[in-house]
């Protein structure tokens, strides 16, 4: 007798290859029916990353086509569309990759649960990470608090060898009905933004693989001190990638290890930083309370600003504090979707400490317009920079933004790239910036750069008063 279909439902892995569900899919028999909801999750998307997440979904929907396959698009809670789309379709199995923020878990707890009672068989795979949160632990068997005995726990570890890409997707002679990703309007947010960030963004995971590819035959060897210094292109800019599944961790880390073995410098540093990645969920796994509330609790009682109208958090979000080295990072992130690891940990700093604005308020923020947003480590490197998170930068190290330019844009051309107020021909880059705000912010290219709203010593003297006042 012929297998039932299994239904591979897709999520945040938007690929074929090193695919374990499809793999297992496959492996049971039957047809395969690809599957991706706008459900819960989805609907809790902000801005960009919804936006990206529509590309990649379209992205994922041609390439399956291409192969003779085809996704199935549905809206509506999880449990409900899933259970109808097994009554459709007579499913016997439901297969996924595994996700760990708290939303994801409990849908699909719920989801599991629902599929047995009736007799389905569920089951989620791991790929997502290298090493699942429950699979590290102290000696003492707790989770681990700071990243460097995290690393010494996992850096010996075998890293399963990467999947290939099946060849035969096991179509069904009949297909379901499928939502129009059209419909969903999954980047009506996006408005203006949309077209100037579009030419950034390196869309599946065949662009993933080559970004791997350039990453290793060209950038690696730099990586140690290319990667601090945010006008040169020295990092992999795979977070976009990865923060979809389009490529997988365990990908990238054997590139990593054939590029350290050839002796190649920077490789090392690379895997360390993918392992950055893993602390990071280790940790939203364990607390899942570093998204929403100081990980350190006593942190609540910090004086923040938490109001988001004020004059200071309204120039910060529009790129306009008057410190060259913030404003240009918050306008690469307006036109690229991205930014820079030295700049994300300024702009961070400034905001939390010169600013002493809450945390929270540039956490969200980032979620509103990073194309590469991902949960945990977003929130890690919020917490990270504000100190309220484990393992966080101490309260006296307070990034200079002025300091910061002499160390790593000394010749400014970080800042001219995406600065025009003030340049006579300014490049194409910073213009953009102009194109992909609101307009409502009713900002020129022939204005006047801002004064600093906040000097850098005063900033950092207010800043360090606070913290050492705190009474906890
Ligand atoms: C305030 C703040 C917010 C951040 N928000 C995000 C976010 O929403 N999404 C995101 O992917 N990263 C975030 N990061 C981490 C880091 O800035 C980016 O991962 C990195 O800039 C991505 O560029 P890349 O892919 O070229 O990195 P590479 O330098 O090439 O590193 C390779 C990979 O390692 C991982 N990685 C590197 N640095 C870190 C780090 N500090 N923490 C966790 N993983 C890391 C990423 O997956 C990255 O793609 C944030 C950092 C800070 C300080």
């Amino acid at each position: 007798m012929p297998e039932t279909p299994t239904l591979l439902w897709y999520r945040r892995d938007l690929r074929l290859s090193d695919h374990p569900a499809w793999h297992a899919a496959l492996e049971r028999g039957g047809p395969v029916i690809p599957v991706f909801l706008k459900d819960e999750g989805v609907r809790m998307l902000r801005t960009a990353p919804a936006w990206r997440l529509g590309l990649g979904v379209g992205h994922l929907a041609e390439t399956l086509a291409e192969k003779g396959s085809r996704l199935i698009l549905r809206a509506g809670p999880a449990e409900h569309a899933i259970s109808q789309l097994v009554e459709e379709t007579g499913a016997g199995a439901v297969y996924w990759m595994r996700a760990y923020d708290p939303v994801s878990v409990e849908r699909d707890t719920a989801v599991k649960a629902a599929l047995k009672e009736r007799g389905v068989e569920a089951e989620s795979f791991a790929g997502h990470l290298m090493f699942e949160p429950w699979t590290v632990e102290t000696k003492q068997g707790e989770f681990y608090k700071v990243y460097t005995p995290f690393w010494r726990a996992v850096k010996d570890r075998d890293v399963e060898t990467p999947l290939s890409t099946p060849s035969d997707l096991a179509p069904p002679s009949e297909w379901p009905e499928s939502d129009s990703l059209a419909d969903w309007a999954l980047g009506a947010g996006m408005d203006r933004g949309a077209e100037v960030v579009r030419p950034w963004v390196q869309l599946g995971e065949g662009a993933a693989q080559s970004r791997l590819g350039a990453f290793m035959s060209s950038k690696v060897e730099g990586y140690d001190d290319g990667r601090d210094i945010p006008s040169q292109d020295g990092t992999s800019n795979l977070s976009e990638n990865l923060s979809l599944g389009e490529i997988t961790p365990r990908q990238c880390w054997h590139a990593g290890v054939r590029a350290e073995e050839e002796g190649k410098a920077g490789a090392g540093t690379f895997l360390q930083e993918l392992v950055w990645r893993e602390f990071a969920y280790h940790l939203m796994w364990h607390t899942p309370r570093l998204l929403y509330d100081n990980w350190r609790e006593e942190w609540a009682a910090f004086p923040w600003n938490e109001d988001e109208r004020r004059s200071e958090v309204i120039a910060w979000k529009r790129g306009r504090t008057g410190m060259a080295f913030v404003d240009a990072a918050m306008r690469e992130m307006y036109v690229t979707g991205r930014m820079h690891n030295r700049g994300r940990m300024i702009v961070a700093s400034y905001l939390c400490k010169h600013l002493m604005c809450h945390w929270k308020i540039g956490m969200e923020w980032f979620e509103d317009c990073l194309i590469d947003w991902d949960p945990a480590s977003n929130s890690m490197g919020w917490q990270w920079s504000a100190g309220s998170g484990p393992d966080a930068t101490p309260y006296f190290r307070v990034f200079n933004p002025e300091t910061q330019l002499d160390r790593f844009d000394k010749k400014r051309a970080y800042v001219n790239r995406w600065i025009a107020e003030g340049q006579k021909s300014p490049p194409d880059e910073a213009l953009a910036y102009f194109d992909a705000i609101p307009r409502s912010w009713a900002i020129s290219p022939d204005d006047a750069y801002p004064d600093p709203i906040v000097e850098a010593g005063e900033g950092r003297k207010r800043a360090l008063a606070a913290y050492e006042n705190r009474d906890f």
